[in-house]
Parts: structure tokens; C-alpha cells; sequence
């Protein structure tokens, strides 16, 4: 038999990229255990049941002080755990009481990690009971400044590092990981972490926050996620000197070595998970998502949360506002701060969803939105120097140097900001969005809360409590002359999850715009009359395990509408369908 999988020479595994290699998808030798002759090596795979001190120690299945009696007598825990039982609800309490009694962000963030690697279960049930109090410690802000200092919080890893050191090696490396049957990977190669910058190898705080979301929001089970970190060095000096970095000590490769690797990591997913394991390419620098995603969305299930999950959450946060601030999406004018992933997928996305209700070819739709990059608005004169991403967006004006101008030439009615950069929506730029529109829909979108384009509090005030205001990082409700407001939370955390179960129940192979759309709509009909009384324009996170159940069936039908589904017979109620596949945290019984 021809192996694809891998040649072995003198004891190497060789990774086989050549065009004849085929797709595994779970039915080849994998492990190319059969094919080996007594001279080539294999690996002797050996499974156990845990039990004792090393099921103690084993996160998915250690439950504590939570182990009865019989699993004590059972699983040869006598005498390893105090006598006292409790139940799963006690433990919570009181991991929540000590989790609150941190002052310090992070020291909740490391107490929910070190819970994490402990017990899974219990983990996930903090997670998913108390989420939108712990949504902003194990994701945006406080994730952020965990990868800013993961090297010195490192203390077990919990995901897949791949480095240019394990090139031609990647098939290998995938196989090291414990689990085998993966549904969702997430991917960073850490250049823009966040508005943070280039955090090299210690982005891995990003997939791993991202697919504790995929479980807590979405119902993926832990065991079949993949947190992945890509390090192909980093250009930030500051960590290059630090001497507790964990990535590799130099500049950032480029060009066809940066290409080959991933390509190779791209090939070794699919070879060892098959094609319809989801891949999330997560905070890459623009000139490389754009890039990868074009690349492999033909031949991979692969999703770039930051061009279109960020897409999707904010069509849906706009489509739901216009009940407050009225209209439909061609009534209105868009102006971004920022053209980057977020700035154009958004504007693209708006523009798709434009021209579908309005049958106004795309090309037209898309003059309704204007673009503010680090040079001015972005105009036809610009358009030789601009990124190819850019260009649509280049339309005829005369240059306008700062966002300041260009709220007053576009005059817009939605204001989003993208730039990665805080404070950059000044008194003077809210004061004349206010000055245009009776209500402004502002839309700060940066993360962490340091990169905010301004404050719920600035929003409000600067405003006189006009705007329909937005987030990507968490704000608490600001009172303003007597009025209460509750700034939303615009942030792809509302859509991925659902998004990526919608794809996993389904068996998709491809994503869609359409699935966008789809997740979009689903999300936007979730918001009720209480929540626009509050001015919030997403509903609230308690309820995001059933959004994202409505979310996720939603891009299930459109899958199958599409042809790209391949869970076959499709099942009559995708929203039951749904529900009745996400992970629960509640402990099972050991026999
Ligand atoms: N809320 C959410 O769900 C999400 C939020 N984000 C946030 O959005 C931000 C941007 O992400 P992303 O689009 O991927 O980043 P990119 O680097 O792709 O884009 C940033 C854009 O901002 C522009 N920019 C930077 N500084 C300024 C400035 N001072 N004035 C005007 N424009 C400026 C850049 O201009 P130029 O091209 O000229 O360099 C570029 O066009 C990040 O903070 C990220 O955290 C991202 C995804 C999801
Ligand atoms: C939320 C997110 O994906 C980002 O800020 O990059
Ligand atoms: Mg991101």
C-alpha cells in the first residue's frame, strides 16, 4: 500500500506533502502500525483505566471530595481523599468563593487554569453557571494580559505547540497530543493578540480561551478541541529579552518558510482528523489571515473568527439596534476606524447582507461604507498603495487625513471602531456623531478594554445619553442623569461557539457566507423587548448556551441547504438536534 501518511527512514517520519497524497479522514492506516515492516518502528499505544492516585490526577475524571463511597471502594481511592463527600454544587461554591476573594484579575485567571488542569467538570460547570462573571477573566480583558505574561504563569501547557523546530515533523507532533478524535482547532500564530501586538508563542492564551468558550458557550466537548500555537518566532523585542519567554528566541519568519509550515501544519490536520475537523484561524496579522483564509477555504473547513465571526456578531448587534435607532441597513452610513480583519469582514459582510435584501449589486452596496485606516480615509486615489483587502473600499473622495474629517464628510449614522488603538473616539469625534444622528449606534470594538476606541462612560456622556453604545470588551452599566445604561457586548464570543457546533452537528465540510448570514439572524432575533429597554443590543450572556443552540441550528439547515453537510439523514429539529448534542459538566457515575 502507497502510505501518504508518512515514510519512515532510519527511524524518521518523513511528512509526505506531495500531490498524491490523499485525504485520511479517519479510515487509513493512521498510525502506519499495518504497513510497517519489522525494521520500521511503531509506537506502542497502550490505553488504561484511571484509577487511584492517577485518577486523581487526571483532569477530565478526577472529582474530588466529589468521589462517593462505592467509587471510593471501586477506584482504589481510600485513604487518598479525606472522608468527607460533597456534592458538585458545594465545590462550586466554594471555588467561587475563592476565586472572589482575589483582588487581582489574573489571580483569578490562574486559579480558573489551575481549576482547569484539576477538574475539568467542575471547571466547566464554574464557567457555564456564572459566565458572564467569569466570561472577562478566562477571555477578554484578562486573557490578554495573561499571554502578555504567560511565560511566567506558564505552569503545564494546554494545547499543541508547533514551532519552526518540529518542520517536517507536524504529523508527528499532532499525534502527541492524547486525544484523537478532534472536532474544533484553534489556531494563533500570536502576531496580533488581541490590540496587543506581536506576543509571539504566549498567544496560546488565545486558542485556549477561545475553546473554553467553544465549550462552555457551545457544547463542545473539551476532549475534542485543539488549542494550537504556531511559533515561527516574534519580531517583539521585549520578548525576546525576557527571560522567562517560552517561544522560539528569534525574529519572525517570513515568506515561503512561514508558508511551508503552515502548510504542513494545514495537510497534517487533515491527514490526521480528517476534513471535517473545523479549523479557527485566530489572531494572525492581516497580511497573513487574509491570506490563509483564501488559501484554504476551498480544500479545509476553516473559519477566521476575526474577519468573520467579528462579522457576524456585529451585523447582528446593527440589524438588532435599527429597532431602536430605526431604519434597514440601506438607510444607513457606515464609518469604520479601522481596516484591517475586523473593519473589512464586517464591512463586507454588511454590504453582502445589503445587497441581498436590496438586490443592489454588491459593488454598489458597498459605496454605503467608508473606511478610516492609519492614513485617512481610504479613497480611490489611495488605491495603488493599498492592501488588496482595502480596496474595495476605495471610493471617490477627495483625501481626508483623520477620523475627525471623515465624520464630518461621510456624516455616518453607525460609527465602528476597529483600529486596535484606545481613546482614538475623542469628545470632539462622539460630540459630532451626536450632533448628526438623534441616535448615534457607536460601536467600540477593540480588546482588551485598554484598546477600547472609548469608554460605555464616554459614549453616554459625550453623547447625552443618545448612543446605542457597544463593546468588544465588557463595561459595567454606567447611570447617566438618572438613566441606567447597559452597554452590550459586541464580541465574536456570541457566535463562534454556536457557529463551530453548527458545523460539527452537521458534518460540514465547507464554511459559507451564507452561514454567516445565517448565524447573524439567529442571533439578532434573540434579543427581547427587555433588553432594548436597557439599550442593549445583544442579549445577555446567561442565556448563551440556548443562543447558541438557536445559532448553531440555524447554520446547520444552511448547510445542508448548501450541499456541504454530510450527517446524513438530517434531522427534522436541528434546535433539538442541537441542544441534545452539547457537553454537560454535571459529573457521571463511575461504575
Ligand atoms: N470585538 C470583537 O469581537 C473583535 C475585536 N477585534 C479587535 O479589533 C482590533 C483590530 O483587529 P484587526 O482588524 O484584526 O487588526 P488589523 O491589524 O487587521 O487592523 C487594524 C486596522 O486599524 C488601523 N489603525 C491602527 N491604528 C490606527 C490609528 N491610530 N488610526 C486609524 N487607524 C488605525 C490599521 O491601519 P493600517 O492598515 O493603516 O495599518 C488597520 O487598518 C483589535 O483590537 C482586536 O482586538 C478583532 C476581532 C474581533
Ligand atoms: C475578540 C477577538 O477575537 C479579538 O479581539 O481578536
Ligand atoms: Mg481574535
Amino acid at each position: 500500500m502507497e502510505s501518504t501518511m508518512k515514510e519512515m527512514r532510519g527511524g524518521e517520519s518523513v511528512l509526505d506533502l506531495s500531490p498524491r497524497a490523499t485525504v485520511g479522514g479517519g479510515v487509513e492506516d493512521v498510525y502506519g502500525e499495518d504497513c510497517a515492516t519489522e525494521d520500521q518502528l511503531v509506537t506502542p499505544w497502550t490505553y488504561s483505566v484511571a484509577s487511584g492516585y492517577s485518577l486523581l490526577r487526571d483532569p477530565h475524571h478526577n472529582k474530588g471530595l466529589a468521589f462517593t463511597e462505592k467509587e471510593r471502594d471501586s477506584h482504589y481511592l481510600r485513604g487518598l481523599l479525606p472522608p468527607a463527600v460533597i456534592s458538585q454544587q458545594l465545590q462550586e461554591k466554594k471555588s467561587m468563593n475563592n476565586i472572589r476573594k482575589y483582588q487581582v484579575p489574573l489571580q483569578k485567571y490562574m486559579s480558573m487554569m489551575e481549576l482547569q488542569e484539576r477538574n475539568e467538570r467542575l471547571f466547566y460547570k464554574l464557567l457555564i453557571d456564572n459566565v458572564e462573571e467569569l466570561l472577562p477573566i478566562v477571555y477578554t480583558p484578562t486573557v490578554g494580559e495573561a499571554c502578555q505574561k504567560y511565560g511566567s504563569i506558564f505552569r503545564r501547557p494546554q494545547g499543541l505547540y508547533i514551532s519552526l523546530k518540529e518542520k517536517g515533523k507536524v504529523l508527528d507532533v499532532l499525534k502527541n497530543w492524547p486525544e484523537r478524535s478532534i472536532q474544533v482547532i484553534v489556531v494563533t500564530d500570536g502576531e496580533r493578540i488581541l490590540g496587543l501586538g506581536d506576543l509571539g508563542c504566549q498567544g496560546m492564551g488565545i486558542p485556549v480561551g477561545k475553546l473554553a468558550l467553544y465549550t462552555a458557550l457551545g457544547g463542545v466537548r473539551p476532549s475534542a478541541c485543539l488549542p494550537v500555537s504556531i511559533d515561527v518566532g516574534t519580531n517583539n523585542e521585549k520578548l525576546l529579552k525576557d527571560e522567562f519567554y517560552i517561544g522560539l528566541r528569534q525574529r519572525r519568519a517570513t515568506g515561503q518558510e512561514y508558508a511551508d509550515l503552515l502548510h504542513e501544519f494545514m495537510c497534517a490536520v487533515k491527514q490526521n482528523y480528517g476534513e471535517k475537523v473545523l479549523i479557527q484561524f485566530e489572531d494572525f496579522a492581516n497580511h497573513n489571515a487574509f491570506t490563509l483564509l483564501a488559501k484554504y477555504g476551498t480544500s479545509h473547513l476553516v473559519f477566521n473568527d476575526d474577519i468573520q465571526g467579528t462579522a457576524s456578531v456585529v451585523l447582528a448587534g446593527i440589524v438588532a439596534a435599527f429597532k431602536l435607532i430605526g431604519g434597514t441597513l440601506a438607510d444607513h452610513r457606515f464609518l469604520f476606524l479601522g481596516a484591517g480583519e475586523a473593519g473589512t469582514g464586517i464591512a463586507e459582510l454588511i454590504a453582502l447582507e445589503m445587497s441581498k435584501q436590496t438586490k443592489i449589486p454588491l459593488e454598489e452596496t458597498r459605496k454605503k461604507i467608508w473606511l478610516v485606516d492609519s492614513k485617512g480615509l481610504i479613497v480611490s486615489s489611495r488605491k495603488d498603495s493599498l492592501q488588496h483587502f482595502k480596496k474595495p473600499w476605495a471610493h471617490d473622495h477627495e483625501p481626508v487625513k483623520d477620523l475627525l474629517g471623515a465624520v464630518k464628510a461621510i456624516k455616518p449614522t453607525v460609527l465602528i471602531g476597529s483600529s486596535g488603538v484606545g481613546r482614538t473616539f475623542t469628545k470632539e469625534i462622539i460630540e459630532t456623531v451626536a450632533s448628526l444622528n438623534e441616535k448615534p449606534l457607536i460601536m467600540a470594538l477593540s480588546n482588551p478594554t485598554s484598546q477600547s476606541e472609548c469608554t460605555a462612560e464616554e459614549a453616554y456622556t459625550w453623547s447625552q445619553g443618545r448612543a446605542i453604545f457597544a463593546s468588544g470588551s465588557p463595561f459595567d452599566p454606567f447611570e447617566y442623569n438618572g438613566k441606567v445604561f447597559v452597554p452590550g457586548q459586541a464580541n465574536n464570543a456570541y457566535i463562534f461557539p454556536g457557529f463551530g457546533l453548527g458545523l460539527v452537528i452537521s458534518g460540514a465540510i465547507r464554511v459559507h457566507d451564507d452561514m454567516l448570514l445565517a448565524a447573524s439572524e439567529a442571533l439578532a432575533k434573540q434579543v427581547s423587548d427587555e433588553n432594548y429597554d436597557k439599550g442593549l443590543i445583544y442579549p445577555p450572556f446567561s442565556n448563551i448556551r440556548k443562543i447558541s443552540a438557536n445559532i448553531a441550528a440555524n447554520v446547520a439547515a444552511k448547510a445542508y441547504e448548501l450541499g456541504v453537510a454530510t450527517r446524513l439523514p438530517r434531522p427534522a429539529d436541528l434546535m433539538k438536534y442541537a441542544e441534545s448534542c452539547m457537553y454537560s459538566p454535571i459529573y457521571r457515575s463511575y461504575r
